[in-house]
């Protein structure tokens, strides 16, 4: 990097996540957002959003699920961030209008790009993530795990098992 240009997956430190961790991790972040509810709904952001919105709702015994549908990413370059569809009427009013009570759920924040746009449509929500990277912190009110910048986050349902090569024959 350095010119300004954004580092491809390859140039990032990889970070794997199995289901198992990621279980365990969604499941410290229930631990932590339990103490800061009552949430009348959840809001996972899709699609990376949608695995632990199913986990941490039903740590919570939350039934009401909505959806913020968003398409930014292809692949690992961020495009222009585009709502495909908002909360419903009914989830808009349970928040107030303004998000209040209501928990947003999402996997990551990376750039904090998606963070502030759901920010932007829901002031007064509480905005969870799994893991966060230093951009996106300041717009998450809670999270699990932080790594660098640099990292790339593979997570269960994008990756799959593979050989890997032993140290001495090169891997890295
Ligand atoms: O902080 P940011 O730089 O905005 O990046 C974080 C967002 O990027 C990923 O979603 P993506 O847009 O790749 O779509 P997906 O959830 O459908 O995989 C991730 O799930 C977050 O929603
Ligand atoms: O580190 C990441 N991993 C997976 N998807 C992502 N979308 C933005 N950053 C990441
Ligand atoms: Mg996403």
């Amino acid at each position: 990097m350095g010119s300004g240009a954004e580092a491809s997956v390859a140039e990032r430190r990889p970070f794997p996540v199995s289901w198992d961790q990621f279980h365990r991790d969604c499941r410290a972040l229930t631990w932590r957002l339990n103490a800061v509810g009552p949430f009348h709904a959840v809001v996972a952001i899709t699609r990376g959003g949608l695995v632990p919105a199913a986990i941490v709702a039903r740590e919570l015994g939350l039934r009401v699920i909505d959806t913020i549908c968003v398409a930014s990413y292809a692949h690992d370059k961020q495009g222009e961030l585009q709502v495909l569809k908002g909360v419903s009427e009914q989830t808009a009013a349970l928040g107030g209008g303004t998000g209040k009570g209501l928990l947003i759920v999402d996997d990551l924040v990376d750039t904090g790009k998606t963070g502030r746009m759901v920010r932007d449509l829901l002031p007064d929500a509480h905005f969870a993530t799994v893991y966060a990277k230093p951009k996106g912190k300041p717009l998450v009110d809670t999270f699990i795990t932080e790594v660098s910048q640099d990292t790339w986050i593979f997570f269960p349902w994008d990756t799959g098992l593979s050989f890997q090569p032993p140290l001495k024959d090169g891997a890295a």
